[in-house]
């Protein structure tokens, strides 16, 4: 029940109070028992229901006539929904029998004095139970001696939740004041909380966002576990530092660090603009992932570097800017108007001196360009499905401290899971992942950029494991 509690209903309720059915107000309490919007402790709204003639009409009479309320006890209550009492005094006679007043006794002491009925109240209810036949009553010493019958038993039955909400609310010890208070302050940050990350929902267009809203609630409730657990917070570890400042969930961060490391001139963007013009798709690398191919290239001195998959030229110019003068970029284009768009695209960005695609299936073009190796680096971003084969060719074609990168490895952790999977899985990934993570013949690692990329450093025999 998730309700203003400050509303008070009764005209809403009154609006539909009708007919056979009857209504009941709404009552709002300072309440320092067990409230049930919580879960808890607080303020509670007692929120009474109409019933209607499709409800359980064949009491609607009799339960007018009782009125049901809890003592104050000690600054504590508990008020029930008028009409309900019959369950609770059903259900003290369902753990044994007993007479009127050893009934009220019982509930007082099960609910830790949270709630005891008025005599007033529970004998004519008693009487009316007995009426019904729902309770079996036994003179014994001038006392009636109630028991429930067996239609007691399921009229009790079919108000279980009733029952197990009350016990839940009420059947344990009450805190000490200070206890409450301190409860009141968690479920008002609850509630905070609640009403942070629904707004949030509501705010964001992006799909990691709500992504890193979930593994943040999920840390809260590994916290709160431990807690419960162990009775204490955990320890930070090192690698969870006290955060500072705001948190930026991963995609914006990579774009907040690429308006830092790599900002695009005019040919890059134009680049893309063009090639949208072209109607070709946008699945080119991410400017980050430029930067990080040149730091690459310019590490391992690149003089010759080879790309499988060119699309418009895009990571060729980044990594053509790299070269030295005289270095040598090789991209592998299977489709002719891509081939096209990429050679404009060089011309345009001033590195067709030496940047050249050469347009074909890849598998048909890497025998051909053999001669032309050893390759520094080696840049894989074509079809999924060829990763395999691409790398079994960038090894042939690499030297000792030739790099090998790959594009779209990760795939929010698709990439990597099931590497048993065969080397023909549909997308090559996994296998392509499982392959350099385990050749020793390379160093490898997968980089959470963009969609993932696999950056593997060719090992020289001595380096080998
Ligand atoms: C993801 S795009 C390349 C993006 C480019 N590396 C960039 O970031 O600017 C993949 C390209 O590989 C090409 N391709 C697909 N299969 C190929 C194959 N078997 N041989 C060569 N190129 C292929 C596609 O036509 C497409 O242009």
């Amino acid at each position: 029940m998730h309700g203003n509690f400050n509303n008070h209903e009764s005209s809403e309720h009154s609006k539909h109070g009708k007919q056979r059915g009857w209504h009941h107000h709404v009552e709002e309490s300072e309440y320092r028992g067990h409230g049930r919007d919580h879960g808890g402790w607080g303020r509670h709204r007692h929120e009474e229901f109409e019933h209607s003639e499709h409800g359980e009409g064949r009491h609607h009479t009799s339960w007018n006539l009782v009125e049901e309320e809890g003592h104050r006890r000690g600054g504590r209550r508990e008020r029930i929904e008028r009409g309900m009492l019959r369950y609770l005094l059903l259900d003290a006679l369902h753990h044994g029998p007993k007479h009127g007043y050893e009934i009220i006794k019982w509930l007082e002491e099960q609910t830790y004095g949270r709630y005891a009925p008025s005599p007033g109240t529970v004998y004519p209810t008693l009487q009316l139970l007995e009426d019904q036949g729902l309770l079996l009553a036994q003179r014994v010493d001038e006392k009636s001696i109630y028991r429930l019958s067996e239609s007691g038993e399921k009229d009790l039955d079919s108000r279980a939740d009733f029952i197990r909400d009350f016990w839940e609310r009420n059947g344990h010890p009450i805190p000490s004041p200070a206890m409450q208070l301190e409860a009141e302050f968690v479920y008002e940050d609850l509630q905070d909380l609640q009403r942070t990350v629904a707004k949030g929902i509501r705010m964001t267009k992006d799909p990691q966002s709500l992504l890193s809203f979930r593994q943040a609630l999920e840390r809260c409730k590994n916290e709160i576990r431990h807690v419960l657990t162990s009775g204490a917070v955990p320890l930070q570890t090192s690698q969870e530092k006290p955060q500072r400042g705001p948190q930026l969930p991963p995609r914006e961060l990579e774009a907040a660090i690429a308006r830092l490391f790599a900002v695009e001139d005019e040919a890059l963007r134009q680049t893309t603009i063009r090639a949208k013009e072209q109607g070709l798709p946008s699945i080119q690398i991410a400017p980050l992932q430029g930067k990080l191919l040149q730091v690459l290239a310019r590490a391992s001195q690149a003089r010759k570097i080879l790309e499988i998959g060119a699309l418009a030229g895009y990571s060729g110019i980044w990594l053509a800017r790299a070269l030295p003068e005289d270095g040598r970029l090789i991209t592998l284009e299977i489709d002719i108007t891509h081939a096209e768009v990429v050679r404009e695209s060089f011309r345009l960005a001033q590195v067709d001196d030496r940047a050249e695609v050469r347009v074909g299936p890849a598998l048909e073009t890497l025998p051909q360009i053999a001669a032309e190796g050893p390759f520094d680096l080696i840049f894989i971003d074509a079809d999924k499905g060829g990763y395999p084969q691409y790398l079994e060719w960038a090894l042939k074609l690499a030297r000792p401290g030739s790099i090998i990168v790959a594009d779209n490895c990760v795939l929010g952790g698709d990439g990597l899971e099931d590497v048993h999977k065969p080397v023909n899985s549909p997308t090559g990934i996994r296998a392509y992942n499982q392959r350099v993570s385990h050749d020793k013949a390379l160093c490898s690692i997968a980089l959470p950029i963009g969609s993932g990329m696999t950056v593997a450093v060719v090992l020289n025999k001595e380096e080998q494991e």
